[in-house]
């Protein structure tokens, strides 16, 4: 079996960057991306032949863990079925209903193949619907990579610092209003400067592409009633708090109903799976229903739908509060390790997300995130990979634990961390 190294000189002969997602390529803390050959409940192995505890976790989809053996008998039993119909089955329909039942505001919902198509194809149906052209979203704010929302996006982009990209035509980002993550009056102020030209409002409920950012008082329930104000729709992008923050997502956790909720990662259990969905009335727009174009080949597809039921259904038996009160104490500890070293440190947590700030609190918007101190994040980095624990590489992501990772886990995780020297 070749390592990790060898691996990666052929990967970057054939892949841009030796990698098909740029963040995994570890840039941003100098260090090259280990290959992985295997993953089960937190763990990890790689073609090193080192084991890890994960705290990554595929960026978010392995909530239950890695190859929870539900999931992997489904996806199986699903396969031997045939992996691609090209006509409806009955799991498109089970997992449709199942995020209906879940989701408070969801009464229909269209399946796509990533976060990022769920979250343009929102988009699309916001302008059809207002008849309006702009969405206002906010710094350090990642809803993938479609054209519209890279205008000064979070996460990868965040890490490789390009305020937007080459390949975008600035008519793309035109209607793209930027404002501050906890900043109402920011926000009214974009919707007065741009009278009834606002399709709608795209917010991440608790922000997870600056590091972990949870919303202020009045955030959430601030921006519902400024579109409401305004006629814009607010697009909740659970992508990464769908299912995880609460079973019902931010939107049952902070008892908001936005108009749209995107979601993806988890709800694929670790297969490619987007959604989005909302009140019929906006949903029945969407063709052949409606006069809203939208497709795919593999959306809803067999073995990805087999996957997101059972993840789900796995889900519903998981005690939430326990697993919440278990990554609190973990974080909790870690920042008072790093605490011990001389660090500031600034801790997020909500759920089974939390993120460690190199730096003084509070941490509640992009420009205070990225106060941070990347440098020695990157030596923290690299001496927790090497003791086995594979944390983020990069301080604009989330640390994600899930409902496989154990006390020695937690345990191993801690020892490392005082090990560290920064
Ligand atoms: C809130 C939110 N919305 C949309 C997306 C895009 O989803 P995908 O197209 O990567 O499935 C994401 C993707 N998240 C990143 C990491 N935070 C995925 C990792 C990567 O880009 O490799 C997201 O976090």
């Amino acid at each position: 079996m070749p390592d990790s190294k060898n691996l990666f000189e052929r990967a970057c002969r054939v892949l841009p960057g030796g990698v098909n997602s740029p963040v995994r390529a570890c840039r941003s803390v100098g260090c090259d991306p280990l290959f992985v050959t295997k993953t089960a409940g937190s763990k990890m192995w790689t073609a090193d032949g080192q084991e890890l505890v994960d705290y990554i976790m595929s960026w978010g989809p392995m909530l239950l863990g890695h190859a929870h053996p539900a999931v992997e008998e489904a996806a199986v039993r699903a396969v031997r079925a045939g992996a691609s119909f090209g006509t409806p089955c009955e799991d498109e329909v089970l997992l449709a209903e199942l995020l209906c039942e879940i989701l408070p505001s969801v009464d229909m919902v269209r399946m796509v193949n990533s976060g990022t198509e769920a979250t343009m194809s929102a988009l699309r149906l916001a302008r059809a619907y207002t008849g309006r052209d702009k969405v206002i979203k906010f710094h350090g704010g990642y809803h993938g990579h479609s054209d519209c929302f890279l205008a000064s996006a979070g996460s990868g982009m965040a890490t490789l610092s390009i305020p937007g990209t080459p390949g975008v035509p600035e008519t793309f980002v035109a209607g793209t209003l930027l404002a501050h993550y906890n900043d109402l009056a920011g926000v009214r102020q974009l919707f007065e400067e741009n009278p009834e030209e606002v399709a709608a409002v795209f917010v991440e409920p608790v922000a997870g592409n600056m590091g972990c950012v949870l919303p202020g008082e009045g955030w959430l329930s601030g921006l519902r009633a400024l579109c409401d104000e305004f006629g814009a729709l607010l697009v909740f992008d659970e992508v990464i708090t769908g299912f995880r923050v609460d079973l019902g997502g931010a939107q049952k956790r902070f008892g908001i109903d936005p108009d749209l909720t995107c979601l993806g990662k988890i709800i694929g259990g670790g297969f490619p799976v987007g959604c989005y969905g909302g009140k019929r009335k906006f949903m029945e727009r969407i063709a052949p229903c409606g006069d809203v174009y939208q497709a795919g080949t593999l959306s809803g597809n067999p073995v990805a739908m087999a996957a997101g039921l059972a993840t789900l259904r796995e889900l519903q038996k998981q005690d939430y509060a326990a697993l919440e009160k278990r990554t609190l104490e973990l974080a909790t500890e870690l920042k008072s390790i790093l605490e011990s070293k001389g660090l500031p440190v600034t801790l997020n947590h909500v759920a089974s997300i939390f993120t460690l700030f190199l730096t003084e609190g509070p941490v509640t918007d992009f420009p205070s995130a990225s106060t941070a101190d990347g440098e020695t994040f990157a030596k923290y980095y690299a001496q927790m990979r090497a003791a086995g624990v594979n944390v983020a590489p990069s301080g604009f992501e989330c640390s994600f634990t899930s409902f496989a990772h154990t006390d020695e886990d937690f345990e191993k995780t801690l020892e490392a961390a005082r090990a560290v020297s920064l």
